[in-house]
């Protein structure tokens, strides 16, 4: 059994791993995981490098191997367009090789709504074509919130494209017009056969992007993570 963790901006998934079967944890401590005899944690982070340690410490798993994945040049048949490979978030990486898994040789967009919200173009040769970095939903909201005098709002859930009729529902929907905006531009300058999302608004945006081949899958980056521990 491995213990997978994603740890991200805003907070960390985990899922154990086991004869190519995925289970996602909804509580992550030292006294959930202590009953299980790991054969190693795997780790996609884009968090600060000191987050690490101290988890291991935290999660009193220090008798295991961590295994921390970078974002490679090439790997599995896949390749990754930056210039500096290391540079591109190991997320985005492991997002591009779990997508691979699902859809072999096929033009993919790749998104994760997550803090940020990033785009990825995968082509049917599996070569990373590019992508975006935009604020996601919530932090759409804070950069108005927190630039402004009188935008005296908190960041909300944006549930609505409507029309906004007082400054905390412009600023809600606002933010989920930007986000769903810019993945419909995406779409219409480079459209694929599917478009795969994950993130934790990834379930939120399905909503308004029902015309849209969309695909979504909450263990795309863990999908990506068990090629490194089948390999
Ligand atoms: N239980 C939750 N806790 C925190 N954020 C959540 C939760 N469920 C959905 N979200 C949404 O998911 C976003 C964070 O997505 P996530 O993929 O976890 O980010 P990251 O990978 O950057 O840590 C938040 O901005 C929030 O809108
Ligand atoms: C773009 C990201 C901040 C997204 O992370 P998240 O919002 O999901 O926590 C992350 O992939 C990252 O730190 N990337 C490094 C820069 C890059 O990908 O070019
Ligand atoms: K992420």
């Amino acid at each position: 059994m491995y213990l997978l963790l994603d740890v991200g901006n805003t907070r960390t998934k985990a899922v154990t791993y086991h004869n190519g079967q995925f289970r996602p944890l909804t509580e992550v401590t030292a006294e959930t995981l202590k009953d299980e005899a790991w054969q190693g944690v795997y780790v996609a982070s884009v968090a600060a490098e000191d987050k690490i340690s101290l988890l291991k410490q935290k999660l009193e798993l220090g008798h295991v191997p961590w295994h921390l994945l970078r974002s490679e040049a090439s790997a599995f048949s896949v390749t990754n367009c930056y210039q500096m490979p290391e540079k591109l978030g190991v997320d985005r990486w492991l997002a591009l090789l779990g997508a691979a898994t699902l859809f072999v040789n096929t033009d993919l967009l790749i998104i994760d709504a997550g803090t940020a919200l990033t785009l990825d173009w995968l082509n049917d040769k599996q070569q990373h074509e590019g992508g975006w970095i935009i604020p996601g939903v919530r932090l759409q909201q804070e950069a108005v919130i927190s630039n402004t005098a009188k935008v005296q709002s908190r960041p909300g859930e944006a549930n609505s494209l409507r029309l906004g009729n007082d400054t905390h529902s412009c600023v809600e929907n606002g933010a989920l017009a930007a986000v769903t905006g810019a993945i419909r531009l995406a779409w219409q300058l480079r459209p694929a056969k599917h478009l795969l999302l994950t993130g934790g608004d990834a379930e939120k945006l399905t909503t308004y992007l029902t015309d849209l081949p969309v695909y979504h899958d909450p263990l795309l980056i863990f999908r990506g993570v068990a090629r490194y521990i089948n390999s």
